[in-house]
């Protein structure tokens, strides 16, 4: 756990076990401000980016995307609180004034324990946790589709089932914000669809405000309410995506917004 941001939870205070708060958790904001990074680097000082600025309202889902090299991780990590920046700041934001807001992160890959369940991988954030109940996991579990996979080991299950345990154990601690790494570049694009379609339904379903990371545009435009482009140590370009969900990759209007985000990108990209 980096980030003072960042604290495990179960059920909320008065809850009851079937605990899991759909679309009333209080999402968070994220606001980054004047944000700057540089690396010493064998040949001198690296800057990744530097002044960067923008706001993430509650409850949206926003994609940050770069070409290789552009500085996503970089942000991400920051963002995590896993990096300090070298200048600028980034605040979260709770809807009630006072509370501490939770992050929860998904990673390119889902980072299990091998020699713990499923459910056990679970439990392992939770250790601090007097509210955690294995209940409380297995309907976070059924959430994501993994009702017949709670003992099993994580060689026993699919690329795909293994990140939606990553999945299911980000969404366990209740958080705010999730953070997403390019969860879906490691599966293939039948289930990475599958799990794009699901992911969707569990946002509209939770409310959280989710921060996405993919080099991918058709991804980005599919799941995103906004695009950040990151390219030349800047966010160059913050585009809205206004498609109605649940959105068709191969529709008309999908395809004239994937062009538009590609020569918007290509402008400085
Ligand atoms: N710890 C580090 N020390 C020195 N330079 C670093 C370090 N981490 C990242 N960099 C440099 O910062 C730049 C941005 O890297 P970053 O990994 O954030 O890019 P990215 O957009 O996530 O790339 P990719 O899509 O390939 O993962 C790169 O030039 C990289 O070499």
């Amino acid at each position: 756990m980096a980030s003072e941001a960042k604290r495990a939870k179960g059920a909320e205070d008065g809850d009851d076990v079937e605990g899991i708060a759909h679309g009333s958790s209080a999402a968070g904001a994220i606001h980054v401000r004047d944000l700057t990074k540089e690396f010493d680097t064998e040949e001198g000082r690296e800057t990744v980016f530097s002044d960067v600025s923008f706001d993430i309202e509650p409850g949206s889902f926003v994609t940050l995307i770069g070409r290789s090299g552009s500085g996503k991780s970089t942000m991400l990590n920051i963002i995590s609180g896993v990096l300090e920046p070298t200048a600028g700041r980034v605040e979260f934001e709770a809807n009630s004034e006072g509370e501490e807001v939770t992050l929860g992160h998904v990673f390119q890959s889902p980072r299990l324990l091998p020699w713990n369940t499923c459910v056990e991988n679970i439990e392992y954030v939770h250790e601090d946790n007097p509210d955690y109940t294995r209940e409380l996991a297995e309907e976070y579990m059924d959430l994501v589709g993994l009702s017949e996979h709670y003992d099993k080991y994580p060689s026993q299950l699919s690329g795909g089932q293994r990140q939606r345990v990553g999945i299911t154990r980000a969404l366990s601690i209740d958080p705010e914000i999730l953070i997403m790494d390019e969860p879906f570049s490691n599966l293939d694009e039948i289930t990475a669809e599958e799990l794009r379609e699901e992911l969707i339904r569990i946002w509209q379903q939770l409310g959280k405000t989710v921060f996405f990371v993919t080099h991918d545009i058709t991804e980005a435009i599919e799941l995103s309410d906004r695009i950040l482009m990151l390219g030349d140590g800047r966010i160059f370009d913050d585009m809205s995506i206004d498609l109605e969900r649940p959105r068709d990759v191969d529709s008309e209007e999908f395809l004239k917004v994937r062009q538009e985000a590609i020569d918007r990108f290509h402008a400085i990209a």
